[in-house]
This record gives C-alpha cells, structure tokens and sequence, in this order.
C-alpha cells in the first residue's frame, strides 16, 4: 500500500526550494542505494521553479550526475529547441547547468524528429526507448517521477476525460488537448504508477479546487491527478494557497 504524504509551504518560492533539496537528497539515496538514480520530469511553471532552485542548491554538487538518468513525464509536440516544448524549459532551467551523461537524458521526441510530424509513432519510440532501458524489465526504475497539477486537474498530459485516461500501452500520443498545443505525448497511468515516488507538485490558488478533489477521492479519469501514485509513496508538495481547500484530515498527512 502507497504512502501518502502531504507537506505545504507558505509560498512557491519556499516550495521550489523544499522539492529542489528533497530532490537532491532522493537523488544521493538512490545513488547510494543502487548506485545510480533515475528522475522523471514535469513541465509548467512551478517545474521551472524547482528546476531553478536545483540549479542555485550548494549540495547538488553532493550528487554524481553523470549517474542520473533523465526521463520526461509528457511534452508538447513540437519542433527541437521550441520554447513551449518540457524539453527546451528543462534544459534552459537546469539541466545545461549540470554534468550529465548525455546518452542518460532521455527526450520524447520532437515533431520534426525521425518520425516526422506523427505523434503516435514518436510515442512508439519513447516506449521502445524506455523498454530498451529496462531490459529485462519492462519499464526503468523511477526514483523520482514528478507531476505537476493543472487547474482542471490534469497530470503529464493526460487530462480529464480524454481517451488517453483509458490508455494501457507505457507511452501514448494526445490529441485535442484541451490546453496547447493541441498534440502531445504523455507517460500512461500505469507507466506514472510504476515510479518507486511520485510527487504532486503545485502552487496558486488556481490548483486549490483540483487538489481537494483528487485528495477527496475523485475518478482517475474524471480528475487524473487522483489516480496516481508512487509504489513506495506519493507526495503532494503545496503551497499554501493551493492547500487552501485541503480538508484538515488530510493536513496531518506527513
Ligand atoms: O501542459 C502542462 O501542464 C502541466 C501543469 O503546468 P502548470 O504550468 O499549470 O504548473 C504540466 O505539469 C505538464 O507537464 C505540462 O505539459
């Protein structure tokens, strides 16, 4: 049975700088556990800020980086290099900042990449990919795998009573997504529900409805934010206006 923790924090700053160095710390665990570590990003606004704050931490000197495998949650399908992409802000924000093995960032592909302009066949590759690195498993172990939460309660990108809800293959295509770009490609339900920690990252008082209603109990299709879950934990990561609507049962969740 997954853990649930729930830690909120007076303002996105403060929050940043928490999720920065509890990253940093899994990190060095996992690295000392298994001798290497494996994190899954996230796009949206308060990722950059946590990405920023990783980026400005002393101790992520402490981590060995060239030991980190890098993998995204979803992006946006567009061109290499398109400022809207998960990819270019994850890049910009930290990920040029620090040592990393370059054949262990592991992109979703672009729309102008070996399979041209077609999303499913760029989410067939992101699928091989990660298998690939798996083997002989079927996914890779994910220490880390962070979310952010839309207003509407959407996670990576699978958004409330889209198809890709019902979806059972590891990666798949999104199209008609309600927020642009319309086209994108997202990590599956049960892909996200493999990862050893998944965080639920959010700030503002615009993500205050949508996190009562995933902690309420809401349908995993209805309010996809509600059916995920780490295998050894899941941790929402607030500030305080997005807690705001929090009951107080689930405020002594730590
Ligand atoms: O489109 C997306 O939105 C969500 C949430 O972004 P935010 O700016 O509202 O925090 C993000 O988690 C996801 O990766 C991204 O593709």
């Amino acid at each position: 049975m997954t853990h649930t923790t729930l830690v909120v924090h007076a303002d996105p700053d403060l929050l940043a700088q928490a999720v920065a160095a509890r990253l940093v710390v899994k990190v060095i665990d996992a690295q000392a556990e298994r001798g290497q570590a494996s994190i899954v990003l996230t796009g949206g606004r308060i990722a950059a800020a946590v990405y920023r704050a990783v980026r400005d931490l002393p101790a992520r000197d402490a981590v060995d980086w060239s030991r980190v495998d890098v993998w995204w949650g979803d992006e946006r399908f567009l061109p290499a290099g398109h400022p809207d992409r998960n990819e270019t802000q994850a890049r910009a924000a930290l990920l040029d900042h620090l040592p990393l093995s370059p054949a262990r960032v592991h992109p979703m592909p672009p729309s102008d990449g070996p399979d041209g302009a077609d999303p499913e066949a760029a989410a067939a590759r992101y699928a091989e990919t990660l298998a690939t690195a798996a083997r002989p498993a079927a996914l890779p172990h994910f220490d880390v795998l962070m979310l952010g939460v839309g207003e509407d309660g959407h996670v990576a990108s699978i958004f409330p009573e889209h198809p890709v809800g019902y979806e059972t293959r590891a990666v798949s295509a999104v199209r008609g997504s309600p927020k642009p770009p319309p086209v994108r490609t997202t990590l599956t339900r049960s892909t996200i529900n493999s990862a050893e920690e998944v965080w639920l990252i959010a700030a503002g008082a615009d993500k205050s409805a949508a996190v009562r209603m995933a902690l309420a109990g809401a349908g995993p299709v209805q309010l996809p934010a509600a059916g995920v879950h780490g295998v050894g934990a899941t941790r929402w990561l607030l500030d305080r206006a997005a807690a705001a609507e929090v009951a107080p049962t689930f405020r002594s969740l730590r």
